[in-house]
């Protein structure tokens, strides 16, 4: 493509901002101009990519109508309010954030999945990039619920502290240290309860319906990418002391029965997916080990449900920030310029 496009990053001084720079510029997109933007407290700051250093700006007081892409993670009160005023001067954005994936006039997107839902951006100029714990799920599940059809969901995670930003990785790196060093208290701030040799069976605001909303997320995402309002899915979501990498155990109830040689053989095949599933010690993905600073989703441990006819289940590992976040968004992002812009 010899087009260039005007980009903005905002919140790139963030653990998913650093990831879209690098993302851009591993995968060579087409930048003209790149405004990387953060708040106030980073102005002044050197971004490099594409063999060129940029200079941070403050988020408030950029004109959007310089841009024709912005690329946005800084919370969801940053999107809310930013995202409809770049909307506006004519950038689209994509949107890291859970502010607009609810709504019915914007599309919420996994490349792998639905990307002929970006046709839709035209409705508001926002597209909305689902939640990490969502994403890979649905790349994983979506050849298999193509083929036989998937009634309900069942998932527990295991998810990373890098999905709750920079400080949470501190504050899991700084209480390990100390509690290594003989320290019996450590500091808690990010999380309601010490994470460094724990877990926390947590994540997001609680629900009067008792699930979390990072839980609740994993529903709502899934019946809109899906487009499939009738699909049960119960999940439970978990914090790990684990810096990157979310992993899922998940069994699934099928339409029709799929044996665990027919989800390997297309699963092998899918886009964005690979398979390691030997059946010996060590032949499963990890999250750190084999996920992180890959593309790919990874599953492993397929096997059939003793317990249930027609149901599978499996692990499915992927690198939160990239495939959860910044590489979704830029891979929408391409899409966008090769096919709309
Ligand atoms: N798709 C998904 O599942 C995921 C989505 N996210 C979304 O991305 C957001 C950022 O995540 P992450 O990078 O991990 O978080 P970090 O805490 O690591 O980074 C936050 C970023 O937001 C910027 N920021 C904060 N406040 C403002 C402000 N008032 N004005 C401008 N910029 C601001 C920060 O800039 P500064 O350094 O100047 O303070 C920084 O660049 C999350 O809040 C979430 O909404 C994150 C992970 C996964
Ligand atoms: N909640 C996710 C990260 C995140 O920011 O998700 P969301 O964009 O759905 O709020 C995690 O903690 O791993």
């Amino acid at each position: 493509m010899s087009k260039k496009f005007d980009v903005c990053v905002v919140g790139v001084t963030g653990a998913v901002g650093e990831t879209i720079i690098s993302i851009l510029e591993q995968r060579n997109f087409p930048i003209n101009n790149l405004y990387p933007l953060a708040s106030a407290n980073s102005t002044g700051k050197k971004v490099f990519c594409q063999s060129k250093s940029w200079t941070v700006q403050d988020l408030s007081t950029f004109d959007f109508s310089k841009v024709q892409i912005g690329l946005f993670s800084a919370g969801g009160s940053i999107s809310e309010k930013y995202a409809p005023i770049a909307a506006e001067s004519g950038c689209v954005v994509i949107d890291n954030t859970a502010h607009f994936r609810r709504d019915k006039d914007i599309p919420l997107v996994v490349p792998e999945v639905n990307a002929h839902a970006i046709a839709d951006y035209t409705k508001r100029n926002i597209i909305a990039n689902p939640n990490c714990s969502t994403i890979q799920m649905l790349v994983a599940l979506k050849p298999i619920y193509d083929m036989v059809g998937i009634k309900r969901i069942n998932v527990a995670t295991y998810q990373a502290v890098s999905g709750s930003g920079k400080k949470a990785i501190s504050e899991l790196i700084d209480q390990t240290t100390k509690l290594l060093s003989g320290n019996t208290e450590v500091d808690v701030e990010v999380y309601p309860k010490q994470i460094a040799f724990n877990i926390i069976p947590h994540i997001d605001v609680f629900q009067d319906n008792g699930y979390t909303k990072e839980e609740m997320k994993m529903v709502w995402e899934t019946q809109k990418i899906f487009e499939d309002e009738d699909i049960l899915i119960n999940p439970t979501a978990v914090r790990v002391p684990v810096i990157y990498g979310h992993s899922e155990a998940i069994n699934i109830e099928t339409v029709r029965k799929i044996t665990a040689a027919e989800a390997t053989n297309i699963l092998s095949k899918a886009n964005g997916v690979t398979v390691m599933d030997n059946r010996e010690d060590g032949g499963y993905a990890t999250p750190f080990v084999e996920a992180t600073n890959h593309d790919d989703t990874f599953v492993s441990r397929i096997r059939e449900d003793i317990s249930c006819e027609k149901s599978l289940n499996l692990w499915v590992v992927s690198d939160n920030i990239r495939k959860g976040a910044a590489l979704n968004t830029v891979q929408i992002a391409e899409i966008l310029i090769e096919e709309y812009l």
